[in-house]
């Protein structure tokens, strides 16, 4: 595809590293597919401005969309050099994905359709499936072998599952899907019913899937009220709002949004990309965050799924949180969501069998 600006990055493959400690270190490639999509829209901006790698880390990106929407995208590519950012070394756009993954280190997956009013999640799995067998495949055979890989698309933890499964040659850790939003929003609705700032809230957690099923826990949470930290459970004292309510207005919030907007979450949802990412790469120091990874069976969670689970990240190595209390009413809602992905693994799987 033509482009109005498409540079390429004078810097060799072994060069590209995150660097911290020089003022200017050398580009790092970074794929985003869906790139002309809504969620991209938002995304792009916080990647080359500098918020998910660092104000000193320049990056050169990739934008991969399918054929049809090259038109759309140039004008993507027009407007982010129209944003004459000082961190943005250079673009590509492409509708090839071996092109689009090559030597990148870091892969945010959007591409795929979003739900709309009065479709189910089961149609999504269906046409979105086969995106991440192929996107796996392609993976497999350019990526670099350290790549990390977020996959946003829905349904994300069955997604990511299948593109690991098809891109055997990168290891599995280095597949996630987001489960940040429902952290977000979760944190968010805590925040407002204590009373303090969202940065005040910790340690909530999201078990298992990032659908209806997903577990929202605020059982371990606390808060910093007048300088020093609270049990969030202590400070509600009301077990049906921290079981009921607060469980199913985070469960629900992309179908409320979907309700309002006529669309799928977009602005928030590149937040909570930008979130994943930045932590995975930069590290959470002893903040707890919640990623969907390959499931070990921690917490009694089936294994070889992608299962969100409260993790620290370290030197780029994410960690899940262990030794928590798993509460009778915990342990039926993590079997819930155990449930479903274990079923959703096997329609994907029988879906890339054509
Ligand atoms: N995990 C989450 O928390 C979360 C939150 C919000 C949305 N989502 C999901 O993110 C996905 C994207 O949402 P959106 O609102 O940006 O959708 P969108 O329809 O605005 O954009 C999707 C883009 O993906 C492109 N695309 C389709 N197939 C592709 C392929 N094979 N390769 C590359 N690009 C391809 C489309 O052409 C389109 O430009 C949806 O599946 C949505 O449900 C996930
Ligand atoms: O399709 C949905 O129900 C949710 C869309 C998106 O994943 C979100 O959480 O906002």
């Amino acid at each position: 595809m033509s482009s109005i600006w498409c540079c390429r990055p004078t810097a060799a493959d072994s060069d590209i590293v995150i660097n911290k400690s020089v003022s200017m270190a050398a580009p790092i490639k970074v794929v985003v597919t869906g790139a002309a999509g809504q969620i991209a829209y938002s995304l792009l901006y916080q990647i080359a401005s500098g918020a998910v790698f660092g104000p000193e880390q320049p990056v050169y990106l990739h934008l991969l969309d399918i054929a049809p929407m090259m038109g759309v995208l140039e004008g993507v590519v027009m407007e982010l050099a129209d944003c004459a950012l000082p961190l943005l070394a250079g673009v590509l756009p492409t509708a090839n994905p071996e092109e689009a993954f090559k030597d990148v280190v870091a892969a945010f997956l959007v591409g795929a359709m979003p739900r709309r009013e009065g479709m189910e999640r089961k149609d999504l799995l269906a046409a979105n499936v086969r995106i991440f067998k192929e996107q796996g495949q392609a993976l497999d055979k350019v990526a670099r072998k350290d790549v990390k890989v977020l996959v946003v698309g829905n349904p994300a933890n069955t997604n990511a599952l299948i593109c690991s499964k098809y891109a055997p040659s990168i290891p599995k850790e280095n597949f996630t899907a987001m489960t940040r939003l429902d952290q977000n929003r979760a944190q968010s609705q805590l925040a407002a019913k204590v009373g303090v700032p969202v940065k005040d809230v910790k340690r909530v957690i999201i078990w298992g899937n990032h659908s209806s099923t997903q577990f929202p826990d605020a059982s371990n949470a606390v808060a910093t009220i007048g300088g020093a930290e609270k049990s969030v459970a202590q400070v509600i004292n009301d077990d049906e709002y921290m079981k009921g309510t607060f469980v199913t207005t985070v469960q629900k919030r992309g179908a409320a949004v979907i309700a309002a907007r006529k669309m799928s979450s977009a602005l928030s949802a590149a937040k909570a990309a930008s979130d994943h990412m930045r932590d995975w790469f930069l590290g959470t120091g002893d903040r707890w965050v919640s990623m969907g990874v390959v499931s070990d069976g921690s917490y009694g969670a089936p294994p070889d799924v992608v299962f969100s689970f409260p993790v620290t990240v370290s030197n780029g190595q994410w960690k899940i949180v262990q030794g928590l209390t798993i509460s009778d009413f915990a342990r039926q809602m993590l079997d819930a969501t155990g449930k479903e992905l274990v079923e959703e693994k096997q329609e994907a799987l029988d879906v890339c069998k054509d």
